[in-house]
């Protein structure tokens, strides 16, 4: 009889022998090697490394939005050379957030219809989807402003808006590339904070990279990446 416990949960991310490279020209471009990893549901992970180590081609792989060279990548237990297309792009959207270090916000909408944006594919009501966006908002602390276009925001709240949007769809994962990059560090704090209670009432998943020491020194675990190999 086999001793390994039935309900043993798969990593949400596996990968293995994870390797890419980009052409450029006529030349290849190695950018991650032979990469082995595994974040567990409910982690709080950060990644670091210097510019060019292929940071944030790992989370573009992590996150189904980009393949591998060679390698396999699983995400929810599913191996994603298997997934088409369209697979991975609406398991993306119903188990994944993004947030950026530039926010990309669209300047003239005001923050509650950019918080609602990745629900208009959805199958809710508008009402739903107002409920959705104020939850949201709330989690964030910015209930008050949802009127506000980003323009009239200071860096630290559209920061806020753009991790709202995030998490409106109520993903697992939240993948976040260099968050507090563009803050200063009062504004820095506050998203890290917020981190912090996604993660930990939350629940959520947390990779990030950064190359701010106080951001990932929030995370549970730093990973080293350099030249492509993770140390
Ligand atoms: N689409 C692409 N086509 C060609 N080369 C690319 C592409 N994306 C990234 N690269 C190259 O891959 C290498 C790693 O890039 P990546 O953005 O993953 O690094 P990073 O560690 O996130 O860097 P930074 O800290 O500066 O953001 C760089 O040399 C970059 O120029």
């Amino acid at each position: 009889m086999s001793t390994v416990p039935s309900e043993v949960t798969p990593p949400l991310i596996r990968l293995r022998g994870v390797s890419k490279s980009y052409r450029r020209g006529d030349l290849v471009v190695p950018v991650l090697e032979e990469v082995n990893l595994d974040i567990e549901t409910g982690a709080f992970e950060a990644f670091m490394g210097p510019s060019g180590s292929g940071k944030s081609t790992l989370l573009n792989l992590i996150s189904g939005l980009d393949r591998p060279t060679t390698g396999v990548v699983e995400v929810g237990g599913q191996d994603l050379a298997r997934m088409s297309d369209k697979e991975l792009s609406d398991w993306r959207a119903g188990h994944v957030g993004f947030v950026f270090q530039m926010y990309n916000l669209l300047p003239v909408l005001t923050a509650a219809e950019n918080v609602e944006l990745p629900l208009l594919l959805s199958p809710l009501s508008r009402s739903e989807r107002r409920e959705h966006v104020a939850a949201a908002l709330e989690v964030v602390g910015l209930g008050h402003r949802m009127k506000h276009r980003p323009p009239q925001m200071s860096g630290g709240e559209q920061q806020r808006v753009a991790i709202a949007r995030a998490i409106v769809t109520d993903p697992d994962l939240l993948i976040a590339d260099e968050p507090t990059g563009d803050l200063d560090r009062q504004s820095a704090e506050q998203v890290l904070d917020l981190f912090e209670v996604l993660h930990h009432e939350l629940h959520k998943t947390l990779v990030l990279v950064t190359h701010d020491p106080h951001a990932a020194r929030r995370a549970d675990l730093v990973r080293h990446l350099e030249k492509g190999l993770l140390q």
